[in-house]
């Protein structure tokens, strides 16, 4: 049996988890080339197993490469391909990471030949924590991970097939989507959340002259409100740059939310405030009983 040939570019947190399932579960079946900006950081992957050989050189990384994985942030992954395209080999799949599907589908549908293939994927899955150092083999165990249903692509059968299964292997739960819906529905679930996050710390910075008695009270609700605004910012710009449409629509009414707050407390209209906090219980409760059995979410 001839080795697969997976080249991961940027083997960061996602690339390297990725790489770590892949080898944890293929052994040596699997040959896995990486890239990192730097040195040291593909000597670390290499190291933790997650890949078997890395380059600062996307070029080298995908000589005779079957699957391309693309986990660098969001705005680099048409550049990269760009510098790859002459090297990629006929026949070899590109499947991506990246949290936003639309910006970077368009963009690598208009340029691919059409013997190179392209499956948008996005897992849904991470931490506020970046780099090679943060991945583990189980980052993607019982996540989602969504596949980008898009017929323009034009992907074979078997292609489309090989990628779910490889992905299967990490032992996600495999979630097709449409691209248009997933930047809507991603938005909603993740990135205005990351936003707002941020937003809370931001709040802090506000109020400087009390920030230090303010440090002393936080507690388990502040942590737990503002954990993912200690996440990689390179990404989240990225994010927020590949997503405009459904970020600003989402903030939107965000802002209409909490204009709505501010009168209702403005008048001290406490049936409304208590309305609004009775739904959003009732509403979070729901979603959490309803995927409590997939997801380990308090
Ligand atoms: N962090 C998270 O929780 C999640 C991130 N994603 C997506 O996955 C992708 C990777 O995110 P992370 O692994 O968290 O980031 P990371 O910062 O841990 O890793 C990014 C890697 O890309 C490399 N890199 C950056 N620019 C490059 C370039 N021009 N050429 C080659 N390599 C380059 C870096 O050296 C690093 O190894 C992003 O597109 C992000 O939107 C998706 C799901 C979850
Ligand atoms: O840290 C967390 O809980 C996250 O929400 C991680 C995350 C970040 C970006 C994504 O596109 C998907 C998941």
């Amino acid at each position: 049996m001839t080795k697969l040939k997976l080249a991961i570019l940027g083997v960061g947190l996602i690339g390297g988890s990725f790489g770590l399932a892949l080898k944890d579960k293929l052994g040596d079946d699997i040959f896995i080339t990486g890239t990192t900006r730097t040195e040291n950081s593909y000597k670390t992957a290499e190291k933790m197993g997650a890949i078997d050989k890395g380059y600062v050189d996307s070029k080298m990384a995908v000589q005779d490469a079957d699957i391309i994985y693309l986990s660098t942030p969001v705005l680099q992954m048409v550049p990269v391909v760009q510098e790859i395209l002459p090297y990629i080999k006929s026949g070899a799949v590109i499947t991506d990471a990246g949290s936003t599907k639309q910006y970077v589908a368009d963009k690598l549908h208009a340029m691919l030949p059409a013997d190179i293939y392209y499956v948008s994927a996005h897992p849904m899955a991470g931490r506020e924590k970046s780099g090679v150092t943060a991945a583990t083999k189980d980052l993607f165990k019982n996540k989602c991970y969504v596949i980008i249903k898009d017929d323009k692509m034009q992907v074979p059968e078997h292609i489309g097939k090989k990628i779910y299964e490889l992905i299967a292997l990490t032992e996600a739960n495999i979630v097709e989507l449409d691209l248009a819906k997933h930047d809507r529905c991603a938005s909603m679930i993740s990135h205005v959340p990351h936003i707002a996050a941020a937003a809370l710390v931001t709040l802090l910075k506000h109020n400087y002259a009390d920030i230090d008695d303010c440090i002393k009270l936080a507690g388990g609700g502040f942590k737990d409100t503002t954990r993912i605004a200690s996440s990689n910012a390179d990404m989240w710009a990225d994010i927020c740059i590949s997503n405009p449409a459904a970020i600003i629509n989402n903030l939107k009414t965000m802002q209409e939310i909490i204009n709505n707050v501010i009168t209702a407390i403005d008048s001290k209209d406490r049936d409304k405030l208590y309305d609004y906090f009775s739904l959003a219980k009732k509403t979070r409760d729901q979603v959490i009983n309803e995927t409590k059995d997939i997801y380990e979410i308090e």
